[in-house]
């Protein structure tokens, strides 16, 4: 398969569901009390963009259901942020992908549901055997449902190949969902489905390239 440019999901493809279902979205909800007395700007101008009247109700609504709303994924970003400046959270990026991303010559880029900014976090503090690993770096650029839209939309994937300036078949989507690998598809662009410990099971594998290991790259 050949192809000049890697795009990289997120949960499911470079770290466990379970990392974003038990640890960051845990941290998030732990947060959701005292929102409103935040003090940060940013906080309080993102909240008052929910049009409803119990915004504490709709957003553990909004996070239970994995509901991938703009609003919701651009609020978890600044909370998020404490938790990894304070040293709480590390994201377990599996080594794979840590060597894939540090050794390949292809630019790499990420799409994935969680706001930029939480992308970036997840990037700047790689859990490492001593200590977190700075990836930013090596990586070329990001996107989310916010810059490009949702990711089982074709039109988000002509957006992003256009932003990048590549044509879409030399582009390759990794990801752990078919319906994101299928819009990919559809967009022209070339797809390998993630298979990780905890991902969701895919009724016909037989249909999809799959990998399980950036190795096989
Ligand atoms: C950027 S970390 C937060 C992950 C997140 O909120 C999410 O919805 C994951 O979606 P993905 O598109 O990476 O599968
Ligand atoms: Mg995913």
């Amino acid at each position: 398969m050949a192809f000049s440019t890697v795009l990289l999901d997120i949960e499911g493809t470079v770290c466990p569901i379970s990392f974003v279902k038990e640890t960051l979205f845990p941290y998030f909800l732990q947060q959701v009390d005292s929102l409103t007395q935040s003090r940060e700007p940013q906080v309080q101008d993102l909240l008052s963009q929910f049009k409803v009247e119990d915004v504490k109700a709709h957003i553990r609504d909004l996070v239970a259901r994995d509901v991938k709303d703009p609003i919701l994924k651009q609020l978890q970003g600044v909370i998020w942020q404490h938790g990894y400046a304070s040293g709480q959270i590390t994201a377990p990026v599996y080594a794979d992908a840590i060597n894939f991303i540090k050794s390949t010559n292809k630019p790499v880029y990420i799409y994935s549901s969680g706001s930029v900014k939480a992308q970036q976090l997840l990037f700047q503090y790689v859990r490492g055997s001593d200590k977190a690993i700075d990836l930013r770096p090596e990586i070329m650029g990001y996107y989310d449902i916010n810059t490009s839209g949702v990711k089982t939309k074709s039109e988000s994937y002509r957006n992003i190949a256009r932003d990048i300036g590549c044509d879409p078949n030399d582009i390759l989507f990794i990801s752990d969902n078919v319906l994101e690998l299928e819009a990919a598809q559809k967009a022209g662009l070339k797809s390998k489905l993630a298979i990780r410990p905890g991902n969701y099971p895919v009724e016909d594998l037989s249909a999809y390239d799959t990998i399980s290991d950036f190795a096989q790259l």
